[in-house]
């Protein structure tokens, strides 16, 4: 991880208490996007343990993960394709490849779905997510991968915050530990 980045990162995460009957925090990461030299670094240092792999594709789910994957997919000049959740009001016509996560860190399992048109064989697919928790909602994106003929190369992540071996399975590298953040 770059260090210097990774501070940078580490001090713009902010959390907010969501207010009464919430259990716990949420981050605000809009920091990220308000620093212009932040959001200029961002996409290639998202991509650069992923250049040797030679990604064709971004694929990124809603919402945040709509912000970061441009920003990676710019980095290394190839397409993005948005992996779509069935609230978000956006679902594409067409065709769709749907996944369901397992429960993800809020307990929650997340349908995710991708226009078929977007990804297909010999596709080399980069997620970008902001954030890496249990890994749910990666391996429901992997599983529309494989369903669609595409090989997932990995996952780029600004905050890491899954067990090792999580990671280390899922092929997923990041920007910050999410050990370093203090909420
Ligand atoms: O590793 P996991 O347990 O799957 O959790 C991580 C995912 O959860 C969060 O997204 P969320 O669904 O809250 O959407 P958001 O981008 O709208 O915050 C985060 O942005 C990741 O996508
Ligand atoms: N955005 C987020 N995604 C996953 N885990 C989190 N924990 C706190 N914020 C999170």
């Amino acid at each position: 991880m770059p260090s210097e980045l990774s501070g940078r990162l580490a001090a713009l995460v902010r959390w907010i208490d969501p207010g009464p009957g919430a259990s716990h925090l949420v981050s605000d990461v809009s920091g990220w996007w308000r620093d212009a030299e932040i959001l200029a670094r961002l996409g290639p240092a998202l991509v650069a343990p992923f250049r040797a792999a030679r990604p064709t594709v971004v694929v990124s789910p809603a919402v945040t993960g709509y912000l970061l994957g441009p920003l990676a997919a710019t980095a290394l000049g190839v397409g993005f394709v948005p992996a779509h959740k069935p609230g978000d009001g956006r679902l594409p016509a067409g065709a769709l490849t749907w996944a369901q996560s397992p429960p993800d860190f809020r307990g929650r399992r997340v349908d995710l779905a991708v226009r078929d048109h977007g990804l297909g064989r010999g596709d080399r697919v980069l997620v970008v997510d902001d954030w890496v928790a249990t890994g749910a909602q990666v391996r429901a994106l992997y599983e529309i991968c494989a369903a669609r003929g595409a090989e997932p190369v990995g996952t780029a992540t600004v905050v890491l915050d899954c067990p090792p071996t999580v990671a280390t399975e899922l092929r997923v590298r990041g920007l910050v530990d999410g050990a370093d953040l203090t909420a």
